[in-house]
Order: structure tokens, then sequence, then C-alpha cells
């Protein structure tokens, strides 16, 4: 019987649609059902009515889903895999229109999605209770059960994968999802919710609705909502998790960084500056887990920074389409003035390097940085590396950890054993040894202090999108003691 579903979910085929409407509910593409005034993109502006409409269908859905065996969600979550590896050009090519990351990125970041549903369908069936044993021949057993409606709210620079990351742990353990994209990119996630559809997934199981800060406090508020999902912002996250408390809800927050990258004297020169470039420009610098604070060994730092500038200069920026292209645009004006805002005030604080171009900021290398710099202090999150030279493994590790954001953190070197000793030092989520940004989703991804709380991806997530329910079976009589007498 249970393998019959899988030749229904193979039958289907996957239906695209090109342009709106951009909020999905009950398993289509509809309008919103009171259109107030657009907002800066492109989807109309959707409020309370849009987010009750969602979680109702969202909580409607999740009886039939949640009853489904783990091996039959993982069958639909593998079929939704299939098919974005199958249409992995077309849906590359949305999220470049949607965030100007030049097409090469785009490839990477979709098939990562696929990854993450390939990991969480497998997982699904995997994730299961236990019996615990008692006294007299009772036991207990421990049932791992899901929150229910989850609401997952997220950033503009990964579209289509923060979506992922929440949607495929969330749907695998049985929970049903509302999903407020970012409104500078609200174009994947929809095509996500026909990924899904196509891939036997039940109407109403996965749902999206497109807004701006209003539209994702109410669905933070929502008292349908069990469990909060967030990426974005440390103000933000702030906002979330206080929305969280006041409704008793379980939260996750992937929130911003400041991340140091260590060049030890020993390290192999070509690989760090690789790292350096993977750490500080990727998707124009807008990704959260960026080593934008370059710290390098006194020694080697001339040569680094020579080699750095060089190959930086080597960078072709352009159109985000075109196969050759290796910096694309940044997101919007807005923010590419506040970049340009931190590019004034180093150099008012005796930076040396620059950054030109309108939308497309060319990539910046500053050099003569020191700790107290606001673009030192502060998330860019735009493609400025700063330089700062060190001279001593206590010195670096010190001022490694002198901030408020934990989320990553690198440590180049060939001494073995410096390398473990400094990465056990750095306070962070994620310490790379010898490479940077890179996310296999079978190993957990968040940050320590206010990059975050708790993680995603890996088999830690279970715990974010379950809850236990242990069942207490008494095999002999009720023993009440001195309450009960004869
Ligand atoms: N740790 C991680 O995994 C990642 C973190 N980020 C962080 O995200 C930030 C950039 O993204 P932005 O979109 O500018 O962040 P943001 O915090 O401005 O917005 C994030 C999302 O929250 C929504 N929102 C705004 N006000 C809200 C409220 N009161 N209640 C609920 N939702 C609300 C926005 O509409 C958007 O969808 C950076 O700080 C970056 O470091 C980005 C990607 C990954």
């Amino acid at each position: 019987m249970a393998s019959g579903l899988g030749g229904q979910v193979l039958r289907r085929s996957f239906q695209r649609s090109v342009g709106g409407p951009w909020n999905y509910v009950g398993g289509r593409r509809c309008d919103p059902t009171h259109a107030t005034a657009p907002f800066k993109v492109m989807a109309p502006a959707t409020g309370r009515e849009e987010v009750d409409r969602a979680v109702r269908s969202a909580k409607d859905a999740l009886p039939a889903w949640s009853k489904l065996s783990g091996r039959e969600r993982g069958q639909k979550l593998m079929e939704a895999c299939r098919i974005i590896r199958e249409n992995l050009e077309d849906i590359s090519r949305l999220e470049v229109q949607d965030t100007g990351k030049p097409i090469w990125e785009a490839r990477v970041d979709i098939g990562s999605c696929a990854d993450a549903l390939e990991y969480y369908g497998g997982l699904a069936p995997a994730i299961v209770g236990q019996h615990i044993p008692l006294s007299g021949g009772s036991f207990a057993m421990v049932q791992r059960r899901p929150l229910g409606v989850v609401g997952g709210i997220g950033a503009w620079n990964f579209p289509m994968q923060t979506c992922v990351w929440k949607v495929a742990p969330a749907l695998a353990h049985g929970n049903t999802f509302v999903y407020k994209p970012s409104q500078f990119t609200p174009v994947t996630a929809v095509t996500l919710g026909e990924v899904l559809t196509s891939a036997g997934v039940m109407d109403g199981v996965f749902n999206v609705v497109q807004g701006e800060g209003e539209a994702g406090e109410h669905l933070c508020h929502h008292p349908d909502v069990a469990k909060l999902s967030f990426t974005g912002s440390v103000p933000t996250g702030s906002k979330v998790m206080a929305a969280g408390a006041g409704g008793i809800k379980a939260v996750t927050l992937e929130l911003g960084g400041k991340s140091p990258l260590i060049v030890f004297e020993d390290a192999q020169l070509e690989n760090a500056i690789k790292a350096t470039l993977v750490a500080n420009f990727l998707s124009q610098g807008q990704v959260c887990s960026n080593g934008t604070r370059v710290f390098v060994h006194r020694s080697i730092a001339k040569t680094f920074t020579e080699r750095l500038v060089s190959a930086t200069r080597a960078l072709k920026i352009g159109d985000p389409m075109a196969e050759d292209t290796t910096v694309g645009a940044t997101i919007h004006e807005e923010h590419a003035r506040k970049v340009l805002g931190y590019l004034t005030s180093a150099r008012e604080e005796g930076a040396v390097g620059d950054l030109e171009g309108g939308w497309y900021l060319s990539p910046a290398v500053l050099t003569n940085c020191h700790d107290d710099m606001k673009v030192v202090r502060e998330e860019v999150f735009g493609s400025v590396a700063a330089i700062l030279v060190f001279d001593s493994e206590e010195e670096v590790v010190r001022k490694a950890n002198d901030t408020l954001f934990g989320l990553a953190g690198a440590v180049f070197t060939r001494d073995l054993n410096r390398a473990h000793r400094v990465a056990n030092e750095i306070e962070a989520g994620t310490v790379w040894i010898n490479n940077y940004n890179l996310y296999p989703t079978e190993v957990p991804f968040g940050g320590y202090k206010h990059s975050g709380v708790g993680r995603e991806n890996g088999t830690t997530v279970v715990e974010a999108f379950t809850q236990t329910r242990t069942l207490y079976v008494e095999m002999g009589d009720v023993d009440a003691g001195p309450l009960y007498v004869e």
C-alpha cells in the first residue's frame, strides 16, 4: 500500500508559473484577500488577513500530514529534491533575478536546497521514540511528536536556501509551515511551494505569505503558530524572540556576524587567499558568516595583502546572469548606500582602500585597520574585508572574541596543535580549520552570543522541530500509599 504513494508522487509533473500571484496558500498561488499599498519590490503588501488565512490552511493540513509515517513524508521530500535537481538551472535563474547574485553562486545555493530536502527526507523514517522499562513490568513510551504550525521568516541574501533549511526539517518531522520571505526577494519561496505540491506534499502543508515587517509580526504573534524560525538581523531577531516569549513559542534565531578569519605565519598562503575571497566576496559580501575581520600575522601581512588585493582586482563585476561574472549587484540602492557609508567612515578613521560603482560595488580590501573602527566592529553586509595585523596567538584570540557576535570563524595554519588550540578558543558556532564558508547539510550551523539561538542543519534540528510525549503504562495496581485505606 505505502509503495503506491511513491508511484503517485512520480506521476506528478512540476508546474511552475512565471510571474505572480506571490502568496501560496492551500497548494496554489493566490492574490491577497485585502490588497493594500504595494510595497517596495513587486508583491502586494499583505497583512493580518493573509497571515490568518495561511495559518488556517497550515492548521487544517496538520492532522493528515502529521499522521503520515516518516517514510511517507520522506518520500515526498526526496521527490522535491529530485524536482529541484531537474530544474536547477531555471530555479537558479529566478534566484539571480531576485537577488542580483551571480548565476554560478545561485546554482550552488539551489543545489544545497536539494541536498537539504534529500537529507531530511532520508532522516524522516529514522526519527523514532524510546521504550523505557520501569519497575514491576510497567514501562514508558516516549513519542517524538511535531510541534504544529511553524512560522518561518527569512532574509534576502539566500532566499530559497534560508527557506528550505527551515521547511525541510520541519516537514520531515510532521509539522506544517507558513513562510514569510523578505520583501526584497519574494519569488523562490513560492517556487518551493510549487515544487512541494508537485512532489505530492498535501495542499496547505506549506504556505507563503508576502509582506514587510508587519506581516512577519502578525505571524510571530499568531496564537496558532507553535514555533518561530527566523533568519535576519539582530534587532528583528530580538523582536521575534520577544513575540515568542509572549506566546510561549519555541524560537530559533539565525542572526548576523562579524567573524574572524585568522591567518598565521605558517599558513598555506594560496589557500588562505582563496578562503579570504570566499569569506568576504560571495553574494556581494552579503553573507552572515563572512570572515570580515581578517587577522594576519605581521610577518606575512605585506605579502598576504598584496596577493589578496591582486586577486580581488581580478574579480569580474557585472551582469549576474553572465557566466564569467564573479561578483553581482548589491540587493538594493539603500543597502548599497549603507555599505558605502561604512567605507566613508573607515577612511575617516584612517583605513586605506576603496569601493566604487553604484549598485555594482567593487569589493574592497581595507588596510591600516584597527579594532575600534566602526567598519571592524559592525556587520557591514557588503564586500568589505578589513585586514588587521597581529603579533601573538594570545593577542589574536582575545581580539577575535572581542565582539558581541559569534557566528563563525577560521584558523589558517599548518600546525595541527595550534589549529585545534585556537579553534577551541574561538567563541563561535562554526570554526573552519584551513577553509571557509562551507555548510554541508549534515553539519549544524548557528551562532553563539548575539548571532543566534539554536541551530539549523544536521540531526540537532530534530529537537528544534519536535516535542516529546511520554506514555506511562501501568502494568500493576495503583499504589496510593496512605491516601487509600481498604
Ligand atoms: N545567521 C544566518 O543564518 C543568517 C543571518 N542573516 C542576517 O540577516 C540580516 C540581513 O537580512 P535583513 O533581511 O536585512 O534582516 P531584517 O531583520 O531586516 O529582516 C529579516 C526578515 O524579518 C522581517 N521582519 C522585519 N521586521 C519584523 C518584525 N517586527 N517581526 C517579524 N519579522 C520582521 C523582514 O520583513 C524580513 O523578512 C543580516 O544581519 C544577516 O547577518 C542573513 C542570512 C543568514
